[in-house]
């Protein structure tokens, strides 16, 4: 079975407060961007996991495919499985793609199986895997609060934007950006917000990481103003970094932008 995991973009991203465990509660909007890596899932005489495209770090152990095979296997008695990883979405970038490889072998593995897994039992399994991992097995717009794996449904769309995402090459670790931040409460309601028109975005939404990581990496403001000087309805931060997009209210309002080689660029119609 081939699939293809895609990336996702966070509209608005507010770190809310310290919880016991450690982690952070937030408030985000995760929206899917079709920017894919490709999984190959087929079962196999022996286990083996191969890699191509961009290089991940660690081994094939720790790769989230792999862990979502083991984390099955837990509850199932799998047959060996052989996985190929196509990655194409940048590493440390704010996109989720581990996490959407790691959804999307779940998802892969309980239909080659025939597991007949639940979307709430797969994204259980998902939560295991990280906090960012849920919201791709069903992989629709929604609004996500806790540790970012609790769910309400949300009315807004994209559908038709236009939008441009630039990664710098500069792999930001989610722990270390969530260090570096100062939980505080939100500073608009980001679900009154998002309900305002595209234009508006500007002064009400924003990315709480991107106060923190800017005066560290410049070129996050640098970027987010050129997307605005060329005429991007609202940009901003993705996730932790250090991805940055603009949104454009259409395909033949996206600019051509002049940048360095090794920056990587997404750019289509959502
Ligand atoms: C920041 C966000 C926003 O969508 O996305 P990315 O920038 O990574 O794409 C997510 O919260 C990233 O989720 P994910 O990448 O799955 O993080 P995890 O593996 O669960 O956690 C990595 C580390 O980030 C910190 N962490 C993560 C989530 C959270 N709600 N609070 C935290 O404090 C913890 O230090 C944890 O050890
Ligand atoms: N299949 C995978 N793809 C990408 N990263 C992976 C994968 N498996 C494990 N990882 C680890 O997860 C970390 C972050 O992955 P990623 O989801 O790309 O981050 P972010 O959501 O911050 O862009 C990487 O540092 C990498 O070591």
């Amino acid at each position: 079975m081939l699939v293809f995991p895609n990336a996702k973009l966070n509209l608005g991203l507010y770190i809310t407060s310290l919880r016991p465990d450690g982690f952070r509660n937030l408030e985000s909007v995760f929206v899917p961007l079709p920017w894919c890596d490709a999984l190959e899932v087929l079962p196999a005489e022996t286990n083996v996991l191969t890699l191509s495209g961009i290089p991940i770090p660690g081994d094939s152990a720790t790769n989230l495919c792999w862990r979502a095979y083991e984390l099955l296997r837990t509850d199932f008695q799998l047959p060996p499985v052989q996985m190929h990883l196509h990655k194409a979405v940048p590493i440390g970038a704010g996109l989720g793609g581990g996490s959407s490889d790691a959804a999307f072998a779940l998802r892969a593995l309980d239909e080659v199986f025939e597991l007949h897994l639940s979307p709430e039992r797969l994204e259980d399994y998902a939560r295991q895997l990280g906090s960012d991992c849920a919201f791709f097995i069903r992989n629709k717009p929604i609004f996500a609060y806790e540790k970012g794996d609790v769910f309400e449904p949300i009315a807004v769309s994209l559908t038709g934007v236009a939008c441009k995402v630039i990664y710098p090459g500069l792999h930001i670790s989610t722990a270390e950006a969530y260090a570096r931040v100062v939980p505080r409460a939100p500073r608009h309601d980001l679900r009154a917000s998002l309900a305002q028109p595209l234009e508006q975005w500007r002064d009400l939404v924003s990315n709480d990481f991107e106060e923190a990581l800017t005066p560290q990496y410049p070129i996050l403001g640098e970027l987010k103003q050129a997307l605005y000087t060329a005429g991007a309805a609202y940009a901003s931060l993705s996730g932790s970094g250090s991805a940055v997009y603009g949104l454009f209210p259409d395909r033949e309002t996206l600019p051509k932008l002049l940048l360095p080689e090794e920056f990587q660029v997404w750019d289509g119609v959502l």
